[in-house]
This record gives C-alpha cells, structure tokens and sequence, in this order.
C-alpha cells in the first residue's frame, strides 16, 4: 500500500472505474461523466472560497480535502494521473512566477504548453 494518502486515494478512485453507481459515490461521478465532474470541482472550489472568507481558517480544511478528491476524479477521467500533475510542477520548480508571466507567449499560453 502507498504511504502517501494522495497516493492511496487516486489508486481507490481508479478501483472505482466501471464499478456500481449505486454502491459508489466515485463511481456515480465517473457515470454522470466529465461535464459532472468539472461542476462538482467548481462547487468545492467556490465552497472553499466561501471557507477561507470566513473567520476560522480550519473551516477551509474539509473544503480542501472535497477540493482535491475532486480533481483527483476529474484526473482520472481525462485518463490522467497525480503523476502528470507532478511532472509539471517539478518543470515550473524554480521558475518564479512573476518570471513565468514575463516569459509568456503573445497567446498567454504557459511556457510548458510551448511546442
Ligand atoms: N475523499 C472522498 C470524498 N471527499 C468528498 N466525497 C464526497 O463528495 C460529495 C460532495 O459533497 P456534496 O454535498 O457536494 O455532494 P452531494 O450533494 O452528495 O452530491 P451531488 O448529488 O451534488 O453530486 C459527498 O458525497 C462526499 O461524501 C468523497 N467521497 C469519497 N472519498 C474517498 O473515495 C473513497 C471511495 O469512495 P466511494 O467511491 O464512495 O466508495 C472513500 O473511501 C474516500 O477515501
């Protein structure tokens, strides 16, 4: 078994691939699909606004945790992992953002979306 719990989750997530809707909350959100999903992540996104406008920054910590577990769905539709996410931010580690901004393309794009 991993150590790492974001490790473990994403592996249970894709356990939940083709599994019963009924029986499964990841699995509901793999059936309802790709648009579902983003809806969801962009509830717990704003949720998790609403959490850190608030006076108790512990209240942000349960809408971070739905926040992640959501992308990590939203991930593994797309067919994509933690470790892709990973591989991008080691490209942008030690690339300070300010530098980053400056250094994009007429197109706004990121550098790493660069062909
Ligand atoms: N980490 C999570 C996790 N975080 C949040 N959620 C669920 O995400 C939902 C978000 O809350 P909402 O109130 O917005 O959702 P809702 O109104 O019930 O859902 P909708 O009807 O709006 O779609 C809740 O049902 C939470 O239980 C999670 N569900 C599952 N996990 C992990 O995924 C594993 C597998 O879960 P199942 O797929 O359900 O077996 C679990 O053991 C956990 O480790």
């Amino acid at each position: 078994m991993a150590d790492d719990i974001l490790d473990r989750l994403q592996a249970t997530i894709a356990e939940r691939k083709g599994a019963d809707a009924g029986a499964s909350y990841t699995a509901s959100l793999f059936h309802k699909g790709r648009a579902r999903i983003a809806q969801k992540l962009g509830e717990e996104a704003t949720e998790t606004i609403i959490a850190a406008m608030g006076d108790n920054p512990h209240a942000i910590v349960p809408e971070a945790a739905d926040l992640i577990y959501h992308l990590l769905v939203l991930l593994a539709d797309a067919g994509l992992s933690l470790g892709d996410v990973r591989m991008e931010l080691a490209k942008r580690e030690g690339l300070g953002g300010l530098d980053e901004k400056a250094a994009r393309t007429p197109a706004g794009l990121p550098l790493s979306f660069r062909p």
